[in-house]
C-alpha cells in the first residue's frame, strides 16, 4: 500500500471503538483475569505480530506474579481472508504442568486459537486460558473454540486498529477501525 492510500484509508474508515472504549475494555478484562489467575503462576503466551498492543496494555494492569512469553503464528498475510497456518515461532518453553494463557488481539474464525491451543495442550499443561481483546461476532468460527476473557463483541466486519492491520497497516492505534465497505 502507498501511503497516501494509507492515510485515505483511516480517513474513510468507521471508528467503531475509541481509544478510552478499548483501555475500559482491557481494564474489565484484567479484573477478571485478576480474580480468575492471581494465584496461578502463569506463562503468558502474546501471539505475534497482533497481539502486541493488546499484551503490552493489558499485561501491567495484571496486579500478580506471571511469566511473559511469545509465540508466531500467522495465516492472513496482509489478505482479508485467512488461509493455511504458519508457524514462525512455537513455543519454546517447558510447559508441562504449567498454567497457560495466550493473549491476542482477535479471535474471528478461530482457527489461529484452536492451533495453538491444540499444539499448547499437546505440551502437557495443567490448563490453558485463552484472552482476545475482540470477539468477532458470526457464525463460522472453528469448532470448539471459545475464549475465556473477552474485551468487546464485535459485527462481522473486517477490523484494524490495535493490533489488527489493513494491508499491513494501522496495527499502531488503540482504537479499532472497520474498513469502510468491508
Ligand atoms: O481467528 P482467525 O480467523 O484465525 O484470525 C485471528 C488471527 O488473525 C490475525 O493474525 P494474522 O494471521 O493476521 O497474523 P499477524 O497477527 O501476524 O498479522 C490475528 O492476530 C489472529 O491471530
Ligand atoms: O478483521 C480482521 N482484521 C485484521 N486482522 C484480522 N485477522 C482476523 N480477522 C481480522
Amino acid at each position: 500500500m502507498e501511503l497516501p492510500e494509507a492515510l485515505t484509508i483511516i480517513d474513510n474508515a468507521d471508528l467503531l471503538h475509541s481509544e478510552a472504549e478499548v483501555l475500559a475494555a482491557i481494564d474489565r478484562m484484567a479484573s477478571q483475569m485478576t480474580v480468575a489467575l492471581k494465584d496461578a503462576n502463569p506463562i503468558v503466551y502474546t501471539v505475534l505480530n497482533g497481539g502486541l498492543i493488546v499484551a503490552g496494555n493489558l499485561l501491567p494492569r495484571l496486579k500478580f506474579p506471571l511469566e511473559m512469553s511469545y509465540l508466531h503464528a500467522t495465516r492472513y498475510r496482509n489478505e482479508t481472508s485467512g488461509g493455511v497456518l504458519d508457524w514462525k515461532v512455537k513455543p519454546h518453553d517447558d510447559l508441562k504442568g504449567r498454567t497457560v494463557v495466550i493473549v491476542d488481539d482477535i479471535l474471528d474464525e478461530g482457527h489461529t486459537l484452536a492451533a495453538i491451543v491444540e499444539y499448547i495442550k499437546a505440551q502437557g499443561v495443567k490448563d490453558i486460558h485463552v484472552a482476545v481483546l475482540v470477539d468477532k461476532l458470526h457464525n463460522r468460527k472453528a469448532e470448539g473454540i471459545k475464549a475465556d476473557f473477552v474485551g468487546l463483541k464485535v459485527d462481522d466486519r473486517f477490523l484494524f486498529g490495535c493490533g489488527m492491520d489493513y494491508q499491513g497497516y494501522w496495527r499502531n492505534t488503540l482504537a479499532i477501525y472497520a474498513v469502510k465497505g468491508l
